[in-house]
């Protein structure tokens, strides 16, 4: 796939989530490229929609120049929709996530939304997740130790250079992962201690995914 294919194929989905905006609601809002989009075509009705919660500063800043308003979280108790952008996404709607070191704020906003939209092209669909280095959000000072333990877990983790995130910490990326099972994973990696969160979005999947190819769109249901 071209890189004007896959711009074409995120900008396809991205809009094939605008139906699923409620009028009167704040909708919740990702991050990355592909929501980048949804940004911009949320912004063609932002007078039909209450406002925003956003899950980065890269977001927030977009939002705020297309004039939507921009809540803080804690001031909001029902949250309808989640929109989001995924690294990977298997048959189940697990995804990897984190590609742009937003993956711990994604995953507050994900857990309050009543509904997970994932938006992407299909290059994210996998079989196995795993392909893509799995992020994890690590308190700066326990960085080598976090390291130690992935590799105890077969993980293979780099440091991401130069990169600090929202929270103002650092992310391992962890490379030589086949995750057969990811529920076990997200949960083993957040036990670590000094692990904020990580990339694996299994214990709360998407509910549906809005894939394109650059000419049509497909939707995934989640099966409950
Ligand atoms: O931290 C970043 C996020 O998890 C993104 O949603 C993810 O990396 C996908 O980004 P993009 O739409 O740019 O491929």
């Amino acid at each position: 796939m071209t890189k004007f294919d896959q711009d074409r194929a995120k900008k396809l989905a991205a809009e094939a989530a605008l139906p699923y905006v409620e009028a009167d609601t704040i909708v919740g809002v990702g991050t990355g490229s592909t929501v980048n989009y949804f940004i911009d075509a949320l912004a063609t009705i932002k007078h039909q929609i209450a406002g925003a919660v956003s899950s980065s500063e890269a977001s927030t800043e977009r939002l705020k120049q297309h004039g939507i308003p921009v809540y803080d979280l804690n001031g909001v108790a029902d949250l309808a929709i989640y929109v989001d952008g995924a690294d990977e996404i298997n048959g189940q709607l697990e995804m990897i996530k984190g590609g742009g070191a937003a993956l711990t704020r994604e995953k507050i906003v994900a857990a309050v939304a009543n509904k997970v939209i994932c938006i992407a092209d299909v290059s994210k669909q996998v079989d196995v997740l795993g392909q893509f280095p799995l992020p994890v959000e690590v308190i700066p000072m326990a960085r080598s130790y976090v390291a130690r333990e992935i590799v105890k877990l077969g993980g293979d983790p780099a440091y991401r250079e130069g990169v600090v995130t929202d929270n103002g910490n650092v992310i391992l990326d962890v490379y030589s992962l086949h995750i057969e099972k990811p529920v076990e994973l997200e949960s083993k990696l957040n036990q670590i201690t000094g692990v904020v969160t990580n990339g694996l979005f299994a214990a709360r999947p998407a509910d549906i995914a809005l894939l394109s190819d650059g000419s049509q769109v497909f939707t995934l249901e989640r099966r409950k």
